[in-house]
């Protein structure tokens, strides 16, 4: 069951009466992008700005002590109207910490400390990001679920709920965006344990992180749980801030993981897949295509001339119709397909699901498509045109296709250049 996929907004309310600590949080804030930071110094402003903004308003920071309200009053009544709460104090004895998490703020945070305004920013910067991070929370207990997901609703995640393992698996299957599952030891039919390793041997650690839960057991459990795959461990009660330290740390984790896998698969020049990536996603498309006995393209296209552009405009001019030609063979491509940087300017389409006719119509639109771009580069008009290799026939292997595309495009080149040419079949 989905239980919270909402759309959050954009705005974020600093309420502060310092004007350096206010200025301070608002150029930090603001430079997160698309976060955009309202300022209020008393109760009286702060209310004005959420009911002028409350549709968009996803956080906000406040200060304990307004002139207007010395009490923390702004606390409740900001909650009241539906809006995350931050609080920033000049210290807390635990009473006072323990009144505000009950009250179900976001964190508390002393403000006289500059790491701690680092912190504010940081946890701004984290509940911006959450909306598109969905938490699976795997617990057979109503009520421990109930739980689980108010607090992570806090920090802004999308939520999903599963009371066993057999819906936790059925959840995975229908949600590829799952990034986090927190998941119960002890459940009926399979327990944690159980359950994580069935996880890990479809998800890996760089696909999605697993915290174990428990409110049993020893030393052992928790090291089970971790052997068995989950990337951390949370001991039941646990205290709500090492919770949610617990819970960003992992998701903070997985971000980076992704993030280094992506670059590691980008060509930085073009924004397109790589070579490495090519060679990697276009291996399983070969795979399914063959399985399925389903047609497969491999398109080989190289730039004609592409050197005298480069001594006629410079690199940088050359780096720009490069980029151009991405963004355009972007157009004709599905998003199915593998466009891919090959080489410097050249690129390479692997499109599934293709008769031998489609696959060449395939191939002169690319063509056609980078024949009519109408370029400016510094204020003189361009005309570009590419040579282009086809390969359909299964062969060995993708490596085999992308071998005979080669041979391809060399025949096109050796015949005028601007045309298609298609790979004969293997060994004929
Ligand atoms: N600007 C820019 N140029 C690049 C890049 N990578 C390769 N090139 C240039 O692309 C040109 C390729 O030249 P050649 O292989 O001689 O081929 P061509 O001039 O396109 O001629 P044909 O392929 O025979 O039609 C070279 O001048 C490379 O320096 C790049 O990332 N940026």
């Amino acid at each position: 069951m989905v239980i919270d996929v909402d759309k959050r907004g954009h705005t974020l309310l600093v309420v502060e009466d310092s004007r350096s600590v206010a200025g301070l949080l608002a150029d930090r804030i603001g430079l997160i992008d698309g976060v955009v930071v309202k300022v209020a110094g008393t109760l009286e402003e702060a209310r004005q700005v959420v009911l002028a903004n409350r549709h968009d308003l996803f956080l906000a920071v406040l200060d304990l002590n307004l002139p207007d309200a010395p009490d923390g009053e702004v606390v409740p009544w900001v909650m009241s109207q539906g809006v995350p709460v931050l609080v920033l104090t000049a210290g807390l004895d635990d009473n006072e910490r323990d009144g505000l998490m009950d009250m179900g703020i976001v964190d508390y945070v002393n403000k006289t400390n500059p790491s701690e305004i680092e912190h504010v920013v940081r946890t701004v910067e984290r509940i911006y990001r959450n909306r598109h991070i969905s938490v699976l929370v795997v617990d057979d207990s109503n009520s421990a679920r109930a739980y689980l997901t108010e607090l992570l609703r806090r920090y802004g995640y999308r939520l999903l709920e599963a009371r066993d393992g057999a819906a936790a698996l059925a959840q995975l299957e229908r949600h590829e965006d799952i990034r986090l599952i927190l998941c119960d030891q002890n459940m009926p039919g399979m327990d944690g344990v159980t359950l994580i390793g069935r996880i890990r041997q479809r998800y890996s650690r760089s696909h999605l992180c697993i915290i174990g839960m428990s409110s049993y057991g020893s030393g052992m459990l928790s090291a089970r749980l971790l052997k068995a795959g989950a990337n951390d461990f949370i001991k039941r009660p646990f205290l709500e801030e090492e919770f949610f330290v617990r819970v960003n740390q992992n998701v903070e984790l997985i971000e980076l993981i992704r993030s280094m896998e992506e670059s590691a698969n980008r060509d930085p020049l073009t924004g397109l897949h790589n070579r490495r990536y090519l060679a990697e996603a276009g291996q399983m498309l070969f795979d399914t295509a063959l399985r399925e006995g389903k047609g497969l393209a491999v398109v080989l296209m190289d730039l004609d001339h592409f050197k005298s552009i480069n001594d006629r405009f410079g690199h940088f001019g050359g780096d720009e119709v490069l980029r151009a030609v991405a963004r355009h063979l972007g157009k004709v491509t599905r998003k199915s397909d593998i466009l891919a940087r090959y080489g410097g300017e050249e690129f390479c389409v692997v499109a599934q699901n293709l008769s031998v006719d489609e696959a060449r119509l395939l191939a002169e639109k690319l063509r056609n498509e980078v024949k009519s771009m109408q370029l400016n580069i510094k204020d003189a008009a361009l005309r570009l045109t590419m040579s282009v290799g086809l390969a359909t026939a299964p062969g060995r292997g993708l490596e085999d296709m992308l071998h005979r595309a080669d041979e391809a495009l060399y025949e096109a080149k050796s015949a005028g250049r601007d045309q298609v040419r298609i790979a004969s079949e293997p060994g004929g």
